[in-house]
């Protein structure tokens, strides 16, 4: 269980991100995550500066690729001192355990990161997953197959959606992640997600931790969204 919310740094550049982290005592130790658009225009320079103002890091790049380079991206992610990281669990069993082999075969004088893997986005609904992907299987089936798939090849855990969360914990061992974004407070605009839920409804349903984006970088005191979240969080 990670004890505080994971905060979606989804901004464009460093600028952006750190006026936002400004917002915070400078003594708050983070948990934030970096995704995409933040690490292709900053790159691990950034990275590297988070962690050393103090904050774990989950760089959130959805790996999927052929095993081979997903190793070796393993390898090059695993010298920053990130603490999780993510592949897609629909690359397949041997490239999670490729992922895994680039991780431990990399340099560790940091910290070694977890790798989890995406099962279904929570942008996914059933009805894309029918008329898209053209799985005829139920939401919920695929995403407890890529959680067993998941732990099948070694891998710490999932990210999957809060509602999903309990039926992994039950198919998977004690110590499996379900970590879940798609969290919003109650009356809160979706937006692009499909499969939403409050903190505390997450944590009643036996969610490892929760991912916040927009919840909080998009409040109008985002430092206070946070301690509500945080304490919703942990007063489930
Ligand atoms: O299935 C997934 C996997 C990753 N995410 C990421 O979490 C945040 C959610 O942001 P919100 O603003 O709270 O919706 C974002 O960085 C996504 O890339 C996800 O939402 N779903």
């Amino acid at each position: 269980m990670i004890n505080r919310p994971i905060i979606a740094l989804d901004f464009q550049n460093k600028r952006q991100t750190t006026s936002f982290l400004q917002l915070f005592p400078q003594d708050e130790q983070l948990f934030v995550k970096v995704g995409m658009e933040l690490f292709y225009s900053e790159g691990t320079n950034f990275v590297e500066e988070l962690i050393d103002q103090g904050h774990d890091i989950f760089l959130d790049l959805k790996c999927h690729d052929i095993p081979n380079t997903v190793r070796q991206t393993m390898t090059s992610l695993s010298r920053l001192g990130i603490s999780l990281t993510t592949v897609h669990a629909a690359g397949g069993v041997e490239m999670m355990k490729y992922a895994l082999d680039g991780i431990n075969k990399g340099n560790h004088s940091k910290k070694i990161p977890q790798i989890i893997a995406i099962t279904q986005l929570t942008s996914t609904s059933q009805e894309q997953l029918e008329t898209e992907q053209l799985v005829e299987r139920s939401l919920i089936e695929s995403v407890v197959n890529y959680a067993k798939l998941t732990e099948l090849a070694g891998l710490s855990g999932v990210v999957c959606s809060a509602q999903e969360a309990k039926i992994i914990k039950e198919a998977t061992s004690k110590d499996f992640l379900a970590v879940t974004p798609g969290i919003r407070l109650e009356g809160q605009s979706v937006g692009d997600q499909k499969r939403v839920m409050t903190p505390t409804a997450a944590k009643k349903n036996q969610s490892s931790a929760i991912v916040v984006g927009r919840s909080i970088t998009r409040a109008e005191d985002p430092f206070s969204a946070y301690q509500t979240i945080k304490k919703m969080w942990e007063d489930a």
